[in-house]
């Protein structure tokens, strides 16, 4: 059977949330197609001297509300489909933060574990040559994703200053400090993940220490979130990275998990070093296996659909809070709220990381730097005002979360897009 178009199960969401919504239907239409997909061959000399042609891609799904911003992803499964999803996920996640952007979202079609260093920044600097003309500090602002990384973004805003003949840090955000980046760009995500849940978690009741926790994931955004809800008391009892897991009833030692992953360790190599193995109870699991954990809270924190129909009915957490970009699946989320799970969605639960990349881009247009505490502040306060906002919203309409805060984005982009007038001018100048 062929896999439904992640694009077409991504905009179920928004014809659900469209019955919940006044608004005209030339926004409607207007919401339903990217504005620009680009797609890119990117030629590049391997080490061994071998030429290799990659595949990449950047869409700008809608820039109503500003300039289009979004990461790109290094992954072998990358497609347009996928980056077109990612890019419709963006737009409604800025728009539910209320940040000055549109959405958009780039990707390459590689496996990056298997390229050398050096191959990858000819990669890198390939694919900004191939979208030059297609982004811009006020067009379109790339970020990390998966499989990239702060070295990554800085290769990418050498090579674009390079073309321009000039210095345009705001062209990419999550770069290095020394290079223009913001404090708290790298747990950003993580962090704003975290203060939806300390908004969230009180509202059931649930104080840190009996609350168990298992992530799925364990790169950028999981391994920092599991470490500073770690530090605030939970019991995370299961984490995993993309060759397996480790699951520990009694809770594991994050801290000293994170030290042996950047050694370079395997899931069960480093559960075997330093203090953690001396715990007698864990258990090696497998990804499949760590998201029907009995657990109160899940955190889908690596790829899309990992929740389908066919495991729906297995989930046991009373919550889950969607760190990865479309984890659940359209119908696997139906069953999920039938079964009175209480999903926190992507566009609200990971929005952390393009909140701080907002505060990055400010920060080098305007040439004044901020302190990670002033970052930090700024960020809790965006986070649980409009995580209060959609829960407010979902209880006042009768709604789950991921309904509400595609409402709660729609009314900021229907605003912008009737007051600016569709793109048919002809139909204008008639009326
Ligand atoms: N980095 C960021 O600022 C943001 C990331 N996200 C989303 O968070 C998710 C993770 O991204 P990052 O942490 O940045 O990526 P990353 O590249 O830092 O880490 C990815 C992690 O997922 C694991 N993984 C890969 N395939 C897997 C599989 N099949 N099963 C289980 N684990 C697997 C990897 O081993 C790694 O631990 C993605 O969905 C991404 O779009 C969302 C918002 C911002
Ligand atoms: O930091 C950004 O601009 C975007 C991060 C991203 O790609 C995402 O939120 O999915």
């Amino acid at each position: 059977m062929e896999s439904q178009s992640l694009f077409v199960g991504a905009r179920q969401n928004l014809d659900l949330a469209l019955k919940h919504i006044a608004i005209s239907e030339d926004a409607i239409e207007h919401l339903k197609h990217p504005k620009a997909s680009l797609q890119v061959s990117i030629p590049v000399r391997m080490d061994d001297g071998s030429l290799q042609v990659f595949q990449g891609y950047r869409v700008r799904y809608d820039d109503t509300r500003g300039p289009a911003k979004g990461g790109v992803r290094y992954h072998p499964q990358v497609s347009l489909d996928e980056v077109t999803s990612l890019a419709f996920w963006m737009t409604f996640k800025c728009a539910v933060l209320d940040l000055p952007f549109g959405g958009g979202k780039g990707g390459i079609t590689v496996n990056p574990k298997q390229l050398s260093r050096l191959e990858l920044e000819r990669l890198t600097r390939g694919y900004i040559d191939a979208i030059a003309d297609f982004i811009g500090p006020d067009v379109d602002i790339l970020a990390p994703d998966v499989y990239t990384n702060a070295t990554i973004m800085g290769w990418m805003m050498d090579r674009y200053n390079i073309i321009q003949r000039k210095s345009c840090p705001a062209v990419v955000t999550g770069k290095p400090i020394a290079l223009g980046g913001s404090a708290g760009r790298e747990t950003a995500t993580a962090m704003g993940a975290f203060f939806v849940m300390q908004t969230i978690l009180p509202k059931f009741d649930r104080p840190p220490a009996e609350t168990t926790v298992a992530i799925q994931g364990f790169g950028n955004a999981g391994s920092f979130l599991a470490e500073q809800i770690y530090r605030a008391g939970y019991r995370v009892v299961a984490v995993s990275d993309s060759k397996g897991g480790i699951y520990a009833p009694a809770g594991l030692d994050i801290p000293a998990i994170r030290q042996n992953k950047e050694a370079g360790r395997g899931m069960e190599a480093l559960y075997c070093h330093g203090t953690v193995c001396n715990m007698a109870d864990h258990q090696l699991i497998t990804n499949e296996a760590l998201l029907e954990l009995p657990v109160d809270v899940l955190i889908p924190a690596a790829l899309e659909n990992q929740i389908t129909p066919e495991n729906a009915d297995q989930i046991q957490a009373k919550l889950i809070f969607e760190v990865a970009n479309g984890p659940i699946t359209f119908e696997a989320d139906r069953l999920l709220n039938q079964k009175g799970i209480y999903v926190l969605p992507d566009i609200l639960t990971n929005a952390g990381g393009v909140t701080v990349s907002y505060f990055e881009w400010v920060q080098n247009r305007s040439g004044l730097y901020w302190s990670a505490a002033e970052v930090e502040q700024r960020l809790a306060e965006r986070m649980t005002r409009e995580t209060e906002r959609i829960w407010q919203l979902a209880q006042s309409l009768d709604l789950s979360l991921r309904t509400a805060a595609y409402v709660h984005a729609l009314d900021r982009l229907r605003a912008a897009i009737e007051v600016k007038g569709t793109r048919d001018y002809y139909a204008q100048a008639k009326a």
